[in-house]
């Protein structure tokens, strides 16, 4: 672990975590701790478990066994309002964006605050729009529907969704799929600009070689259904023949050269 993250507090803890659907155990056993402030990226071969594991976290998929501790609260015993509370902590941007195309940007952001407040409509838009500003975008597209942005523009809007409640813990699944290499960067730079000057914990998925390099302190993969965690040039050392090609394969060795 890099020297900076040991004095952190741990965040999100999962001890022994078990998830298994009828035959198929997925993570039997993955424990893992998250600090605060880090970029965990999080990778593995497809179907082992990436978006489950995520999902565990923020409440979306009933682990089968195991503990989760968010901020030192073990989730399993925390009141309703105290769940409710956690959650509101973790702010998750889903692969497709999962934006409501009936809704405009704005409203998609303001859709999240009114459920959770009681603030006046007008202090709602005006915090939709400080969120569409951090999230990058222009002004304008806070009046546009999801359907009218192109694909970086529809990742940012849902960025900005997802900071709605200030969270201090973000969940990105795989958020450069589909960018050009451009778009993809521009996005790594957000994600970097964010973390900073929030102070922000991200839990990153991704494919994506770049955005590990440039922006994770430490990776998680997803390895005989626990995960291995280190950083890139721990990792790069593991004779595990899959962490070997994935790091050390073409694209592998072109990222580490570009990012040296
Ligand atoms: N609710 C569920 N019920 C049954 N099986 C499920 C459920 N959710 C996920 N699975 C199965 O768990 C496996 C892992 O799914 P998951 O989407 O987490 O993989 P992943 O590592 O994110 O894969 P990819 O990189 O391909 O997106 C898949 O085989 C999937 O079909």
């Amino acid at each position: 672990m890099p020297d900076e993250l040991k004095t952190k507090e741990v965040v999100i803890s999962l001890k022994d975590i078990i998830n298994q659907f009828g035959d198929h155990v997925l993570h039997d056993g993955l424990s893992l701790d998250i600090r605060k402030g880090e970029v965990i990226g999080i990778v593995g071969g497809s179907g082992t478990g990436k978006s489950v594991l995520m999902r565990t976290i923020v409440g979306l998929n009933q682990k089968t066994a195991g503990q989760i501790l968010i901020v030192g609260m073990n989730v399993d015993e925390v009141s309703p309002k105290e769940r409710t509370q956690l959650h509101q902590r973790m702010g998750v941007l889903f692969q497709d964006g999962a934006l409501f195309s009936s809704l405009t940007v704005s409203q998609n952001i303001e859709a999240v605050i009114k459920e959770h407040t009681k603030l006046p409509s007008k202090l709602i838009r005006e915090i939709a729009a400080l969120k569409i500003s951090l999230a990058g975008l222009p002004m304008e597209a806070g009046d546009k529907y999801p359907s009218e942005l192109s694909g970086g523009m529809r990742k940012r809007a849902g960025i900005a969704r997802a900071l709605a409640l200030d969270p201090d813990i973000l969940f990105l699944d795989e958020p450069t799929a589909g960018l050009d290499p451009i778009g993809a960067a521009q996005f790594d730079q957000l994600i970097t600009r964010l973390q900073e000057s929030l102070g922000l914990t991200v839990v990153m998925i991704t494919h994506d070689l770049d955005s590990l390099h440039a922006i994770c302190n430490r990776i998680g993969v997803l390895l005989d259904k626990k995960i291995k965690v280190g950083t890139i040039k721990n990792l790069t050392k593991e004779a595990d023949p899959w962490i070997k090609e994935y790091f050390g394969g073409p694209r592998g060795r072109a990222a580490t050269r570009s990012h040296r």
